[in-house]
């Protein structure tokens, strides 16, 4: 026995020798190549061929890799050996699995195939953006050549589908969320989950019953819809705006939505997001089947002002029109927002191009929902046709939703209920103008004693209903006073225009009473604007054109000629408050054209003003044709005085036929050196 041991050792030995010969003789590469053709002649000589779906396919995770581990967790439940268990945080299914590195026979159509789950740790990390799983994970299907083409397709397919049902069936709706702020989980997800338990239901939703048939039939009609977008050529994918006063049900209508499709929430917190290419990526991670929410759009990001951030840098500009909401980072569809040039924040089209760009059909059926308690203060872009597919009005509590909620609350029908409470209820409900949450409140104070709780119900709704009848006599009388108000500001005005009038035609009496020079109503660079008034170099025989306007704008960039980017924070104001943003600022060219609209002169900028050189005079000809007196060519050419207008006299520019008395005191010239 003993010199068994002896001769087993000194074996162990040579052969341990022969192995670190053999990697002095045989180096890595060498040995990684011989390896390779050995598998490749096991592979030409074996009936089988293999397939890897491993967990993160690059940095993405593997939908097929998550529908096999559904699909299996369904049958080694029945058949495997030795399994996992799992069950998430919060959910109330239990999930069977492979156990690391176990296998398992399965069959598709007479065909068996094998499953394993190969599971084995990750090499010391390398660089990279963002923490990996710490074992590779991934199963490898073994299935007979001769079978490949007649199963393969098909398999994955069902599975894939099966898993659905699975997902559909057996899991709770998950609800994600984005609150981490862009970064990414190990699996390179952007977005949370927990599961989704929230009870509401479309038979617990205090609406209208109609409102409500509506709306079930639509997301049905939806749900089956994919052969209508196919052939319509439309993303499958919906759109519902729920606005209305907060507590009336907003939430509770997409929770229901949720539960009645099956679907799982999204809930996108755009404080969280930065810009527009971050929107678009946690687009890109969202499952189909699934309902992409937008609460109280209104508040969580001030859309229309976001611009200012950008400083209006948007290159390339030239023909958008900037009185477009939609266009001012680049329009719709695009894909490409001017953000995307400095990247700092969402825009309005980067949120548009969320529901209905290029981007939104990365996947298919879901749905999404913006809410807000302000409809008022949305973008129009937002509220356009089309946009969003369905705008529903979540309203106070209406007689027919409060039956709902007495069924809910206290179980009463409608019959449990004494008529004359009935009527009292019917009469006071519209009146009170109470939110569903409201009402819930007052029920679920009382509702272990039913009958109390109808009554201080009712006594609540009468209270309400009294209050808002008091407000709106209270209102009524405000607005008869407003308008009594308005009425006499009307006539004080009218008596204001008729006293002007009289003095236009006397102007020297009391014109300063009347026309009080109002400098709010005027251009802050004042004497610029009134640079025409003269003409200071007497030796200059041009003609200037004075465009009225000091400060010009366009829509079109490409008008300008020597465009700059505008790099501030102003912007142009309009009426409503709306900031529109300065894209570029430059000079423009001024044309001259003929009565059939062809350009006879075209001049450039010299200094402030626009020059007509000698060269122009007989385009202009046809002004100086006629002699008129001196006063209505001092109107005609934008009020020059008379020391100019003699000047132009002089060169023969323009014929005066007689010079009218200084007494007649230009009214526009009082009025600008006031
Ligand atoms: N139409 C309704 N049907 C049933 N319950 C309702 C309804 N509206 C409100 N409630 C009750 O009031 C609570 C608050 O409602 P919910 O959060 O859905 O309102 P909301 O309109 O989304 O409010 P907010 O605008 O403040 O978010 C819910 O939990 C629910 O119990």
């Amino acid at each position: 026995m003993k010199e068994y041991w002896a001769s087993l050792a000194s074996l162990l030995g040579v052969l341990a020798f022969c192995q670190s010969l053999l990697q002095v003789i045989f180096p890595p590469e060498l040995r990684f190549a011989f390896l390779k053709l050995l598998n490749r002649i096991f592979n030409v000589f074996s009936t089988y061929c293999y397939f890897d779906i491993t967990e993160i396919d690059g940095v993405n995770t593997n939908e097929l890799y998550n529908a096999v581990q559904l699909y299996l967790s369904s049958s080694v439940s029945i058949s495997g050996s030795r399994l996992s268990l799992t069950r998430a945080l919060n959910s109330s299914a239990i999930t069977f699995g492979l156990s690391n590195n176990d296998c398992i026979y399965d069959s598709f159509n007479g065909v068996t195939v094998l499953w394993e789950h190969v599971v084995a740790p990750r090499q010391a990390q390398t660089f990279s953006w963002r923490p990996m799983p710490e074992e590779k994970r991934g199963f490898t299907l073994r299935i007979r050549k001769k079978d490949k083409s007649l199963i393969l397709d098909l398999y994955l397919e069902f599975i894939m589908e099966k898993a659905n049902d699975i997902r559909r069936k057996n899991q709770d709706r998950l609800l994600y969320t984005n609150s981490r702020g862009g970064s990414l989980d190990s699996r390179g997800h952007p977005w949370e989950s927990v599961p989704f338990k929230h009870p509401s239901t479309f038979e617990t939703l205090a609406i209208d019953p109609e409102k409500k048939m509506e709306i079930m039939e639509d997301l049905i009609s939806f749900a089956n819809g994919q052969s209508f977008y196919q052939k319509t050529g439309r993303a499958w994918k919906r759109g519902y705006l729920l606005y209305g006063p907060p507590g009336t049900g907003k939430s509770s209508m997409i929770a229901a939505m949720a539960n009645y499709l099956g679907y799982d929430i999204y809930d996108l917190e755009l404080t969280e997001v930065h810009n527009n290419s971050e929107l678009r990526k946690l687009l890109m991670k969202t499952s189909s089947k699934s309902i992409i929410v937008i609460e109280d759009i209104d508040c969580s990001i001030s859309l229309s002002n976001r611009k200012k951030n950008n400083g209006g840098s948007g290159s390339g500009s030239g023909s958008r029109n900037y009185y477009d909401p939609e266009m001012r980072c680049g329009g719709s569809g695009s894909g490409s927002g001017c953000e995307d040039g400095n990247n700092s924040s969402i825009t309005l089209s980067g949120l548009l191009n969320f529901t209905d760009g290029l981007w939104s059909c990365c996947g298919s059926e879901r749905i999404f929902v913006f809410t807000t308690n302000h409809i008022e203060k949305l973008d129009p872009a937002l509220l356009r046709s089309g946009r969003m597919d369905m705008h529903i009005f979540m309203n106070f509590c209406s007689y027919p939703a409060l039956l709902i909620l007495l069924k809910n609350y206290l179980g009463y029908e409608e019959s449990d209920l004494e008529e004359e409470m009935l009527k009292e209820l019917k009469l006071v409900v519209d009146k009170a103008e109470m939110t569903p949450a409201d009402i819930s409140e007052v029920l679920i104070k009382n509702k272990r004693i039913k009958e109390k709780a109808v009554r201080e119900l009712l006594e609540a709704l009468k209270i309400k209903a009294e209050r808002n009848v008091k407000n709106g006599a209270n209102r009524q009388k405000k607005n008869s006073d407003e308008i009594e108000e308005e009425e006499e500001e009307v006539v004080e005005e009218e008596e204001q225009e008729k006293r002007a009038l009289e003095t236009i035609k006397n102007p020297v009496a009391d014109l300063d009473k009347v026309f009080r020079f109002d400098y709010s109503y005027q251009s802050d660079d004042f004497p610029q604007a009134l640079a025409a008034l003269t003409l200071n170099d007497c030796n200059d025989s041009s003609f200037y054109v004075d465009s009225v306007a000091t400060a010009h704008m366009t829509n079109d960039a490409g008008k300008l000629s020597s465009q700059k980017p505008f790099n501030g924070f102003d912007m142009i104001y309009v009426g409503g408050g709306t900031g529109l943003p300065i894209s570029h600022f430059g000079t423009i060219e001024v044309a001259i054209k003929d009565q059939n609209q062809r350009t006879i002169a075209i001049r450039h900028k010299r200094g402030q003003l626009y020059a007509l050189d000698d060269v122009f005079h007989e385009a202009l000809s046809t002004i100086k044709m006629g002699g008129l007196p001196s006063s209505l060519w001092h109107q005609r050419l934008r009020h020059p005085n008379s020391k100019s207008l003699a000047l132009l006299k002089k060169n023969n520019f323009i014929d005066v036929t007689h010079w009218v008395t200084k007494t007649k005191i230009c009214i526009s010239c009082q009025m600008g050196k006031s």
